[in-house]
């Protein structure tokens, strides 16, 4: 059974897009990334996910209940950690903590949770009002857990946070979906974190999804990048012809920097061998990489009317 399902989902704003036709399937147990850029329809998505925003038509069913209004026992079932978080201000971190375990008659003092508030290096004495954005963060990130739910919808759970806690932070997301099989999906603006997390990847572009593939297949479908530094000084493009090989080959920093499908690599590499290598580096691109070639090919597509 699906965790999420969404059948030609649409949520329009009175005349403004949300989503469009959406359809999406992650798996029970998946750490499932949502990656697109500002306005790309993520918040609005999880929002129908939670029943926050009903959705304007199409379906929606979650952990195997269609959605149709307010759940609260579905919801209970869910943890969520929003983009922007609002709490009790006077309540210290631990109180705040503690309220959320009790409503789901949870024991704090026995719950993982308080040893993940070490390893995100949390102050859970202070106030909450006094918080700064990533402490605020963590408690958020803390009370979505608390409870033990079967899906983790976080929305950009680590913007505001360190490095060093982003990396303790998805050390524990992926403990805890190895040891108790919660399904996590998650958006993000950092495609580092899908390429390290996730199994599979969306990518929402004006509110349509552009593609659904697992992290492997989008960074195994995009060729190879080769990138060389000949032994002699400056733009050897075109003296070398390497634009007959990818011309978009591009000269930065003394580096040159090909494209090429995997057909076309050993003819690359054939090419460059009578020619005064220093510097040779040939790898497939980064998720990153792959996710900007989408984006140019879907807008190149749209440019041209189809
Ligand atoms: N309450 C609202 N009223 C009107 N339009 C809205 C509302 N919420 C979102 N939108 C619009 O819906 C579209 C999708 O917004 P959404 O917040 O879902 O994007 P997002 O991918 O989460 O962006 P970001 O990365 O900036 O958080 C945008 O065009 C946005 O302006």
């Amino acid at each position: 059974m699906s965790a999420i399902q969404a059948r030609s989902l649409n949520k329009r704003y009175g005349s403004k897009r949300g989503v469009t036709d959406l359809n999406l399937e992650v798996g029970k147990g998946e750490i499932f990334g949502f990656i697109g850029p500002n306005g790309a329809g993520k918040s609005t998505t999880i929002r129908m996910i939670m029943q926050l925003i009903a959705p304007s038509s199409g379906e929606l069913t979650v952990l195997g209940s269609r959605i149709t209004g307010d759940d609260p026992k579905l919801r209970s079932r869910i943890g969520y950690l929003p983009s922007e978080i609002r709490l009790y201000p006077d309540l210290t971190g631990r109180q705040a903590l503690e309220l959320a375990a009790g409503i789901h008659g949870i024991d704090l003092k026995k719950s993982p949770v308080l040893d993940y508030a070490e390893r995100l290096q949390w102050d859970m004495k202070p106030k909450i009002k006094s918080y700064s954005l990533g402490n605020r963060k963590k408690l958020g990130i803390l009370m979505s857990l608390v409870y033990e739910p079967e899906l983790l919808v976080l929305d950009e759970p680590t913007s505001g946070l360190d490095p060093l806690v982003q990396h303790q932070f998805f050390e524990i997301v992926r403990e805890w979906n190895a040891s108790k099989g919660t399904t996590v999906f998650f958006s993000t603006h950092v495609l580092t974190e899908v390429e390290r997390l996730c199994q599979r990847v969306a990518i929402i572009r004006e509110g349509r999804l552009i593609r659904v593939s697992s992290v492997s297949e989008l960074t195994a479908a995009g060729g190879h990048i080769v990138e060389v530094t000949f032994a002699e000084p400056g733009d050897r493009r075109d003296v070398y012809g390497l634009h007959s090989l990818d011309p978009a080959a591009a000269f930065t920093d003394g580096v040159h920097r090909m494209h090429v499908s995997d057909n076309k690599l050993q003819a690359m590499l054939g090419m460059l061998t009578d020619k005064p290598i220093a510097d040779l580096n040939v790898r497939r691109p980064s998720l990153e990489e792959r996710f900007m070639d989408e984006y140019r090919s879907k807008s190149s597509t749209e440019a041209g009317g189809q």
